[in-house]
């Protein structure tokens, strides 16, 4: 259903029109999916996990590709996402099946990658063939120090993309630093205008843009807005 004007979640570029492309019906689906910048976490996988076949996760440090290889292979000490797996089962309507998505993505991801969103080929020396999606929560803002290096980057990752591919994106916005477990790590401030000219430089076309809700008081950091395209 596409959501009321008044709902926080609308799209906010297109409440007018009438017929609505794929990715507002969440029917974004193919063979490939390259994650960048996936952190330690897989709760981006988890609904993703449902429409590939193959998912190419990716970070720049060598700790959290070892963190993500340690839940894939069940390893010893490894984090315990199934209560965040649980949650997302219970969004999709099937908590029950929670045991049975884990190991559907465990099966899923194919690799997971060295990367640097600051190089051409962000996955350099590896060379993989154009993927169907291309997602990338929290990590420009990250990794990029200036609008500059923000604007290559983008432009970057999207040449993993084939045409007509979906590139999808979590960015904070107005954000100068977060912090993990009591480490602060500095962030790119950023506006929605420079997201989504970026996004459109590297040749993309914007169809959906989805707000999020206010930051909480315990936030763990100073964003004061987010923005998924
Ligand atoms: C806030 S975390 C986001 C992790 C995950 N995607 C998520 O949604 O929670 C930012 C990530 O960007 C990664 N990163 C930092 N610099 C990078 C770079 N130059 N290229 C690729 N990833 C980078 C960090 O290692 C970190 O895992």
């Amino acid at each position: 259903k596409h959501p009321q004007p008044s709902d926080r979640s609308e799209c906010l570029l297109c409440q007018s029109r009438n017929a609505l492309p794929r990715s507002h019906t969440g029917d974004v689906r193919g063979n490939t999916l390259i994650d960048i910048g996936s952190g330690p976490t897989i709760y981006q996988l988890l609904s993703a996990c449902e429409k590939f076949n193959e998912i190419i996760a990716s970070d720049y440090t060598d700790r959290n590709r070892q963190e993500l290889e340690k839940w894939l292979k069940k390893e010893p000490g490894a984090f315990d996402w199934a209560p965040v797996v649980k949650y997302v089962c219970e969004l999709e309507g099937q908590r029950e099946k929670w045991a049975e998505k884990e190991e559907k993505l465990r099966k899923k991801v194919k690799q997971v990658l060295k990367c640097d969103v600051r190089k051409p080929n962000p996955l350099a020396p590896v060379t993989l063939p154009l993927a169907d999606c291309l997602l990338s929560t929290l990590c420009l803002e990250a990794a990029c120090k200036d609008l500059g290096t923000f604007r290559a980057a983008v432009k970057n990752i999207s040449s993993l993309l084939k045409p007509g591919g979906h590139f999808v994106t979590v960015t904070m916005l107005k954000e100068t630093y977060y912090v993990v477990d009591q480490h602060s790590f500095s962030c790119l401030y950023l506006d929605q205008e420079s997201v989504e000219a970026a996004v459109r430089d590297a040749g993309c076309v914007i169809e959906h843009i989805k707000g999020a809700p206010e930051p909480t008081p315990e936030s763990i950091s100073d964003y004061t807005d987010l923005v998924s395209l």
